[in-house]
């Protein structure tokens, strides 16, 4: 049982992994961006930026603005920041910072200009040998509610998946361990390309109907990919690869379906994405996967449909009218 962890990121998702330790009964220290940011949630109570509505209980955490401070006396770091920001964090520390503890990750995107998953990037940038995944399905606002979580804590070392999975202690967080950590990682950034899609569809007007065919299809194309990419025996209908794909596909809290829905009604990919104050992984994920895709010779509709439309200037009209020719 983990008694002190840290966590460095300050938006929606860290907030929600903060909110969740603390509410363990696992002390947190908090890495933000700011010191005013910091002092404001150590007066507050609340993250003034993300998921403000949601009070922490700050008997188990404190927000620092340095990062030494932050990692000092934790066990394990948790890296939860968007994955393009990864490269400049890790650039500035000190990395003997992680010397004798546990890290994990919580990022569901590839690490710019490398197509490096965030897990197999730390293991490489902090010479650490089994990162852990954190993984949902979940939506950082549904935590932040209380409703009913599922998450899966994937590593190789089942001692240290199994450590963080007991250390999680709420009503509403049920935790399921797994040991396929890269395999969890390319599921998670699949599926908010194919969230994508289907937030596309949707700003393009086609029904459940359609969806509910668009997104079984792309099942398949994930399927695909993990068999050439990451190969090994997993259960694809596990809610960490499966539900995953259906919650960002069809919740409106999914910010990769809402970057999809505004692409379908007709907007620019960057104006879109200059229109959202949060994150969308998937779209600069699909320029990354673009690459291994052509390598491996796979042949996924759906996913290279959303890559032409968003990096290619492709009309999502007319692409979705060829994505169609594929479904079945
Ligand atoms: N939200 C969710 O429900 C879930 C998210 N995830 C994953 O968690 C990761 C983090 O996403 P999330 O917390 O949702 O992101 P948010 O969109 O909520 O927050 C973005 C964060 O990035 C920071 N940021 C912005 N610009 C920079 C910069 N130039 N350098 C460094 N940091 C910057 C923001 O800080 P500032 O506010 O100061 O600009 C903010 O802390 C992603 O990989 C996401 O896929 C995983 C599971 C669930
Ligand atoms: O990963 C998520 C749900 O598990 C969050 O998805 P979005 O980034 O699309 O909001």
């Amino acid at each position: 049982m983990l008694t002190h962890v840290a966590v460095l990121g300050s938006g929606s998702w860290a907030t929600a992994l903060v909110k969740i330790f603390a509410e363990s009964g696992v002390f947190v220290s908090w890495h933000v961006r700011t010191q005013d940011q910091a002092d404001d949630i150590n007066a507050n109570g609340r993250n003034p930026r993300y998921l403000s509505f949601a009070e922490l209980k700050m008997s188990f955490i404190n927000a620092y603005a340095a990062v030494e401070q932050t990692v000092a006396h934790a066990e394990m770091v948790i890296f939860a920041m968007p994955a393009a920001y990864l490269p400049d964090y890790i650039k500035n520390i000190d990395k003997s910072l992680f010397d004798g503890k546990t890290v994990a990750v919580s990022i569901k995107g590839l690490i710019p200009g490398t197509s490096t998953i965030p897990g197999l990037y730390l293991e490489q940038q902090l010479a650490k040998k089994n990162v852990a995944v954190i993984a949902g399905p979940c939506h950082a606002e549904e935590v932040a509610t209380q409703s009913t979580t599922y998450m899966t804590i994937s590593c190789n070392d089942e001692t240290i998946a199994t450590t963080i999975a007991s250390s999680i202690k709420t009503g509403y967080v049920t935790t399921i361990i797994n040991n396929d950590p890269a395999g969890v990682e390319y599921a998670a950034i699949l599926k908010n390309i194919i969230g994508i899609a289907g937030g596309i569809a949707k700003g393009l007007q086609f029904g459940h109907n359609f969806r509910a065919v668009l997104v079984s299809n792309a099942m398949r194309e994930v399927q695909q990919f993990m068999t050439a990419i990451v190969p090994r025996s997993r259960d694809l209908f596990d809610s960490v690869y499966f539900g995953d794909l259906l919650v960002t596909a069809y919740s409106d809290f999914s910010r990769n379906r809402t970057l999809g829905k505004l692409v379908g009604r007709g907007m620019k990919p960057v104006n879109a994405l200059d229109a959202m104050e949060m994150v969308a992984e998937g779209y600069q994920a699909s320029k990354e996967l673009a690459p291994v895709i052509e390598k491996a010779q796979l042949n996924l509709p759906v996913i290279n449909g959303v890559y032409r439309i968003l990096h290619q200037h492709a009309n999502p009209y007319y692409q979705f009218m060829l994505i169609e020719k594929h479904l079945r």
